[in-house]
């Protein structure tokens, strides 16, 4: 499993969460106005201790019945207020920000089409799916809760403490005592947090992608009875998760004791000297009790802000990691140049090299110079050693990867000079293991159709009868509209290389590369696709990775790939006969058994 971890964190919280404004801009209308809405709710929270200072120092005072009525019933309405303007703000916020977090996932689906396969060689799948899923959840809740009522409850606060300074300043100063250790404490607990929050969404990450190989690879780990070895380790990754939640718990249980304690100790000072005050006669009892009550008001933003902040600290978490994969650099467009080069001289390949870029310092390249020319309308197998390069060098072609030195040519043109999407619907491509979508036959083969013009019914049907894919593809039960399962499992593997090659030449491309599409076909099947490719692909230019000779015969011609470079070029009775490495490697034939290359 390859695991991206990223450096430490090197962006504060905020300056994380403020990257998410382009996307709050469109709804910040809504999103103020359901903050100011919920300011005033819970401001009005604030107004029922005054209510209860002019009960108690009112009608209670001078026994007055109707007056305490009057007094409960400005209490409930106040309360009714409180709980509808609350109702309402959730009602404000939550369609808006379904949408935002649908614009975020719509973003990153299309950033993840759009970033180069090198880019998918780093990242291990379940990463990338924990960041799409998991990770815009959270950063909707924070959204819709922790942002808002941090700002509310900020002003509640502040509201709150100018009232209790307002009724009894000494008594206010009391309450302000604990503010300066709490400030001093959240700042500790997000530093500490932040990086153990970090931690837990990564892990997050490696347990998708765990859960998605088990799946995805259930034949081998069901076949090699590894299930329980799978079982341990899965158990193993997801203790790791289970004890980094812990730490989190651990630590959110520490902020919020120390957050409920201190300002209890503060309202516990108050009340003995409020009290003494009243013995004294220096202070109403109404207003005693007003100022009880706007503590207890405030308990609950003050107490939150524990968890707010912590769950604000997890959203600049999924935030960071959101942006990690938006800011990888995309495919260049390619070039300009958008005329159809010129039919006639096929595939040029000049000097060209490349090496991965994960590849060690030290390692030499994969490819090292190689310069071929694939005549208009030939067809070229490129054989070598497992190992020498073919799948790197057909890659480059339709520039899944980039040549780092050299150049490629169609039809004369350089294809970096081309813009990506016509370089991409001149070149069609099969790979060895093919994948398949979960959709109908049809429309899985039909993904290789260019802006031909041709008729799909009729352009499907000769792709499948090319592929030797019709009567498979008939015995289906819903023909070629029955859907083939996520990657076609429902199939045979040589059913699915079947289909992934009818989607390679659906399109009549100009150009095709096949890294050796026939593999899983038995020899008689691959004779018959063989002559079907040749009638079909007639003015195709073609290079095919070929493991055995049934393949390399389907040629015209022969490259031989070998350390980086290409050794020979000739059919394949002459490398049988002048290359004793052509010949080992076509060994398991009658001309080549037993001689050895080196
Ligand atoms: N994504 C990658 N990152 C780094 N190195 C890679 C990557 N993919 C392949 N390689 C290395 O590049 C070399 C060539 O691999 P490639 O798949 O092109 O060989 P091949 O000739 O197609 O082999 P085979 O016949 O077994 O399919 C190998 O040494 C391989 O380890």
């Amino acid at each position: 499993m390859s695991e991206k971890r990223e450096p430490a964190r090197n962006r504060s919280a905020v300056r994380s969460l403020l990257r998410l404004w382009p996307y709050l801009r469109p709804v910040r209308l809504r999103w103020g106005t359901a903050a100011v809405v919920a300011v005033v709710a819970s401001c009005l929270g604030l107004v029922i201790p005054l209510v209860l200072k002019w009960i108690v120092d009112g009608p209670v005072a001078e026994q007055d019945p109707g007056g305490v009525w009057l007094g409960a019933l400005y209490v409930l309405l106040l309360g009714v207020a409180e709980a509808g303007l609350f109702g309402l703000r959730r009602w404000l916020v939550a369609r808006p920000l379904a949408g935002v977090e649908a614009a975020m996932r719509a973003d990153l689906y299309r950033r993840l089409q759009r970033l180069p396969i090198s880019f998918h060689d780093r990242w291990a799948s379940g990463q990338l799916l924990s960041r799409g899923t998991a990770d815009l959840s959270l950063l909707r809740m924070f959204l819709a809760f922790p942002l808002t009522f941090l700002f509310v409850n900020a002003v509640t606060i502040v509201a709150g403490y100018v009232i209790l300074l307002g009724q009894e300043w000494t008594l206010g100063l009391v309450l302000l005592v604990p503010v300066a250790p709490l400030v001093v404490l959240c700042f500790l607990f997000e530093t500490r947090y932040s990086l153990v929050a970090r931690r837990a969404q990564d892990q997050v990450g490696d347990v998708t992608t765990v859960i998605e190989e088990s799946v995805l690879g259930i034949r081998i780990v069901k076949g090699f009875g590894r299930h329980r070895s799978q079982q341990l380790a899965f158990r193993a990754l997801t203790g790791r998760l289970r004890g980094t939640e812990l730490e989190k718990a651990r630590l959110l249980a520490w902020i919020w004791a120390l957050i409920t304690f201190l300002p209890e100790l503060a309202v516990g000072a108050a009340l003995v000297l409020g009290t003494m005050q009243v013995a004294d006669g220096e202070l109403s009892a109404g207003t005693l009790v007003a100022f009880l009550s706007t503590t207890l008001a405030l308990r609950w933003p003050v107490e939150s802000i524990g968890f707010l902040i912590a769950m604000s600290q997890e959203a600049a978490t999924a935030t960071e990691r959101f942006f990690e994969v938006m800011d990888e650099a995309e495919e260049e467009p390619g070039g300009a140049v958008t005329s159809v080069p010129a039919a006639g001289d096929g595939v040029r390949f000049e000097g060209v090299s490349f090496r991965y870029p994960d590849a060690p310092e030290d390692a030499r390249p994969v490819l090292d110079g190689v310069d071929l020319h694939i005549r208009a309308g030939e067809t070229m197998a490129l054989v070598g050693a497992t190992g020498s390069g073919k799948t790197t060098l057909t890659a480059l072609v339709p520039r899944l990867h980039e040549a780092t030195g050299g150049r490629i040519l169609l039809d004369g043109e350089d294809i970096t000079a081309m813009p990506r999407e016509r370089l991409r619907e001149l070149v069609s491509v099969a790979f060895e293991e093919p994948t398949l979508f979960s959709a109908t036959v049809a429309e899985n083969v039909l993904m290789g159709a260019g802006p031909s013009g041709d008729d799909d019914t009729e352009a499907l049907g000769r792709a499948l009868a090319v592929a030797q894919a019709r009567d498979f593809v008939d015995a289906l039960p819903e023909g070629a509209g029955t859907q083939v399962g996520e990657q076609g499992l429902s199939l045979s593997g040589g059913q699915r290389q079947r289909l992934a090659l009818a989607r390679a030449v659906v399109g009549r491309p100009r150009f095709l590369v096949l890294d050796d599409p026939l593999s899983a076909l038995d020899v008689h099947t691959e004779a018959l696709v063989e002559a079907a490719l040749r009638e079909v692909l007639r003015g195709t230019t073609a290079l095919v990775v070929a493991h055995r000779p049934s393949t390399v015969l389907l040629a015209d011609r022969v490259a031989l790939l070998s350390e980086g470079r290409v050794k020979a070029v000739g059919t394949h009775h002459e490398l049988l006969r002048s290359d004793p490495e052509y010949a080992w490697l076509m060994s398991g034939t009658e001309h080549g058994r037993g001689t050895d290359p080196r």
